[in-house]
């Protein structure tokens, strides 16, 4: 049933539906307890333990109040001893319930930082698993943002769920108490409390279709303040004067938020009051009717006492109860959005029985009529693609910006798969190869390359992360790319960290950070070398050079040359023109200029510029 006020696709979280959303509890404490069995049962033991406590406290008291009654009463020599072992009781129990209280947020603190690590971990190792076009969807993002929150936010949904349980062993206890004197005053606590639980349910309701609905609104906020106020945007904030424009965006967004939020505050909190009134009647008339009954000498004091605490607590407890309730299962919710993020599944994958990727390639690609298109768009990036890639062939990929020159490496690469036709390498389906080997043969390096703000060894190690501590490896590499000049002038050489997040970091130039980005795609063997733009930042020298390197050093092997140079593009043994996803020219150099076509225009239009 939709509720009216509720925006379309918001999500209707009805009593059923929290119920329904309990289910994931089980699964969540598999993962508690996945975490940390040790800390898990040390929890528990010390819950159970403390949830007596409150009965027996308040039985010991009613003890003390009816001994001294009977002492007030007895005339001559008076024997205090049992008096003051009941005292001592109350004393030592009272001394446990505060020491038990420590240990059992002590352990709660550790295991919800424990759970919210492993969480974390769990959630980086699944995205790693997923596909690039799953994170280039929004809903998606929005998904994994979801997700992300609740590493935090289950900290605390982990006590709240324990100390539910706690509480109602506690109230199982004074319930059992109360019900031995009179079971009808149970009846009246429930009443008296009910109607606060209905308004809490229905304004967590509220809060949480709330917070749903400001999902991507959010990741934009954080993205205007990541924008306003970070090393990498700094220069253009600047330079474009953006600063009020951002600072506005902000202002608009942020208190948008804030106003939704006031006024569902504001009325959840005066419906909160008028029923803790109801509450509180409830509790009164118990306490009249226990007095009265005092009074007529039905009860002891102590009695009065007892049963007094014990329904003060017995409903306070009930309406913690009843109010955690809701956040159980608002929390219960959110693992929904945590486990459905589990759930999604990569649809790149590999068959059980994957062949093992050809060493050394024999054949090399084929491309039959491989069409591509990106999720939600009605445009073919690529389309009706035919042509081979020869096993140790240098291919340039040549056209205008957005001709579709990344997709097709991107296809090559296996980051999607073809939305029609298909590519084979060596007779057989790309899709039928193992995906790791597949990675490990298929070097790419792409034109928006990380600069990750680690050290140069990291740096270029990323390239092939298991030869981290592999110096020689990493030297060699980068003498190739030529990254190994940059060492004379770091102070810290291969350990030093770059960029300038970190302390002591130095900034590159971008010429300086290709090269490093040129230096991974040597760290592996690879038998296809994909560079997408690999000279554009280079100097026209430290170019030329990098080639006359590249050539000597891939001899024999496949490589994937996308550039808007000529000057790199002529190096190709086939240039490949693309124009609007299809491909329009095939040959070398000499022949496409001699052709007189869509290369030998852009060649020429490109030399007279140098002239
Ligand atoms: N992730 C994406 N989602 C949707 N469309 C995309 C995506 N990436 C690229 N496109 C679109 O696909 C087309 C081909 O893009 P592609 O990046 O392959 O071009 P390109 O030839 O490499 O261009 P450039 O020379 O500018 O790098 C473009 O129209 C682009 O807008």
């Amino acid at each position: 049933m939709k509720r009216p006020g509720r925006k379309p696709g918001e999500p209707d979280v009805s009593f059923r539906e929290r119920m329904v959303a309990l289910r994931n509890l089980p699964a969540f404490f598999k993962l508690v307890w996945q975490t940390s069995p040790a800390l898990t049962i040390s929890n528990i033991v010390l819950r159970g333990l403390q949830s007596a406590i409150p009965l027996a406290l308040l039985y010991v008291g009613k003890l003390i109040i009816d001994e001294v009654v009977r002492m007030t009463q007895l005339k001559g020599d008076l024997s205090y001893q049992y008096l003051w072992e009941l005292v001592a009781l109350e004393f030592a129990l009272v001394i446990a319930s505060g020491a038990l209280g420590r240990a059992i947020s002590l352990l709660d603190g550790m295991l919800g930082e424990q759970v919210a690590n492993y969480t974390s971990v769990r959630i980086m190792q699944h995205a790693a698993t997923l596909d690039l076009d799953q994170f280039e969807d929004s809903t998606f993002y929005d998904k994994l943002e979801r997700a992300r929150q609740q590493t935090m936010g289950r900290t605390i949904l982990l006590s709240q769920v324990l100390s539910q349980v706690q509480d109602v062993i506690t109230m199982v206890f004074l319930a059992a108490g109360l019900v031995s004197f009179s079971p009808w005053l149970i009846l009246l606590l429930l009443i008296s409390v009910l109607p606060a639980f209905l308004a809490e349910t229905h304004f967590n309701d509220r809060f949480y279709a709330l917070a749903w609905g400001q999902t991507s609104d959010r990741r934009e906020l954080d993205y205007i303040r990541f924008l306003g106020a970070s090393d990498e945007s700094v220069k253009e904030v600047k330079i474009f004067n953006l600063s009020d424009y951002l600072v506005q965006r902000f202002r608009t967004l942020s208190d948008k938020f804030y106003n939704d939020k006031k006024q569902l505050s504001i009325r959840y909190n005066i419906w909160a009051v008028l029923f803790a009134i109801i509450g509180s009647a409830g509790y009164y008339t118990a306490y009249v009717i226990i007095i009265l009954q005092t009074v007529k000498g039905q009860l002891t004091i102590g009695d009065l006492a007892f049963l007094g605490g014990s329904f003060r607590q017995l409903r306070g407890l009930l309406e913690g109860v009843l109010m955690r309730f809701t956040s159980v299962t608002q929390g219960a919710i959110y693992l929904r959005d945590l486990f459905e993020f589990f759930e999604i599944a990569p649809r790149i994958t590999e068959q059980p029985n994957a062949r093992p990727f050809p060493n050394p390639i024999r054949e090399g690609f084929v491309f039959e009529n491989v069409g591509f298109r990106y999720l939600h768009s009605e445009r073919w990036a690529n389309r009706h693609l035919n042509f081979t890639l020869h096993a140790g062939e240098k291919l340039a990929l040549v056209g205008e910006n957005g001709a579709g020159k990344t997709t097709l490496v991107k296809l090559l690469a296996r980051l999607y798969d073809p939305t029609e036709g298909r590519i084979l390498l060596d007779g057989h389906d790309l899709r039928e190869y193992n995906l790791k080997e597949l990675r490990k043969q298929v070097g790419v390096i792409f034109q928006d390359f990380q600069r990750y703000q680690m050290t140069l060894q990291q740096n270029i190690a990323v390239g092939n992360i298991e030869e981290l501590n592999n110096q020689v490896m990493i030297e060699n590499a980068a003498y190739k790319s030529m990254a190994n000049e940059l060492t004379e002038r770091l102070p810290g050489r291969y350990g030093q960290m770059l960029g300038r997040r970190f302390n002591n970091g130095i900034e590159l130039s971008g010429g300086e950070w290709q090269k490093i980005a040129l230096a991974r795609a040597y760290m592996k063997n690879a038998q296809l070398l994909i560079l997408d733009e690999p000279t554009a930042a280079l100097d026209a020298r430290a170019e030329y050079e990098v080639f006359l390197r590249f050539a000597d050093l891939t001899k024999g092997k496949s490589a994937v040359l996308i550039s808007h140079r000529f000057s790199t593009v002529r190096m190709a043994d086939r240039i490949l023109v693309l124009e609007q996803g299809q491909l329009i020219e095939i040959g070398s150099h000499e022949e496409l200029l001699a052709k007189g076509g869509r290369y030998a225009e852009l060649f020429h239009l490109q030399a007279q510029g140098y002239r």
